[in-house]
């Protein structure tokens, strides 16, 4: 605690929930979303839209000679110390894909002169009724170099250490106790349907097949009745 933190500083800012937090951040359950469509939700202007953004590279280094990686998918520690893609909030009037490049630069710093996301990219959106917020999704491919430099580079981004703490990797293997490895970090809390878009991305990117995905939501189902 820094010194210049007093006590009553430190009271008035502790468990305080900021005006502008009306979405809640966890706690989603993926019946919370329904699928929309993309371009005619643009138009939408009764509802707040967010656009999140995962980049992944096929990698195929293996651990210990047993589990092999399968792909590197950049996902992140968020402020609220949960998890979540890279993206956030459009502002209002902004497009979608435009809003979801300005987040990806300032929470992981993106070089969007060669990484930007465009409409291609596009995978899904939802609609949260109840939070009156539009979900877009986005995946995008880049070679396992490129992905080592865009994680290098997030460390310099302007949100880095405040609203973003840090890119991480999911692992996509299940290790030999049927727990450790994705099971367990399905465990974790998620911001939105971020957990529900990474099942997804996995799929869509054919990083991992149905039946793989299965198994390791039923494995993390099995843990988390017992805990
Ligand atoms: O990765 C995500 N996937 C889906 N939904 C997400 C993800 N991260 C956050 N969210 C949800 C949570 C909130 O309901 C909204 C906006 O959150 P956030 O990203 O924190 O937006 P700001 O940074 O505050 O602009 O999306």
């Amino acid at each position: 605690m820094a010194e210049s933190c007093t006590e009553s500083s430190r009271t008035s800012i502790w468990g305080m929930l900021e005006d502008s937090e009306q979405y809640g951040r966890h706690g989603d359950s993926k019946n919370d979303y329904k699928v929309i469509d993309y371009q005619s939700s643009k138009n939408n202007s009764e509802n707040m839209h967010g656009s999140h953004g995962m980049i992944y590279a096929e990698d195929d280094k293996v651990l210990w000679d047993l589990y092999p990686n399968r792909g590197a998918i950049l996902m992140q520690m968020r402020f609220d110390g949960i998890l979540g893609f890279p993206g956030g909030l459009v502002d209002p009037g902004e497009d979608p894909v435009l809003g979801l490049n300005r987040e990806m630069h300032e929470e992981i710093g993106l070089d969007l002169e060669k990484f930007s996301f465009t409409d291609e990219n596009h995978v899904i959106t939802f609609l949260n009724e109840e939070k009156k917020l539009i979900l877009h999704f986005y995946i995008k491919q880049v070679n396992i170099d490129e992905l080592k430099s865009i994680e290098m580079a997030s460390m310099q981004a302007v949100e880095h250490g405040i609203e973003a703490l840090g890119c991480i990797r999911p692992p996509l293997y299940t290790m030999g106790d049927n727990l450790r490895g994705l099971p367990l970090f399905l465990c974790n809390q998620f911001a939105g349907n971020a957990r529900e878009e990474l099942l997804i991305g996995l799929y869509n990117t054919k990083l991992l097949t149905r039946e793989e995905i299965d198994t390791a939501l039923k494995l993390a189902e099995q843990f988390k009745s017992k805990v």
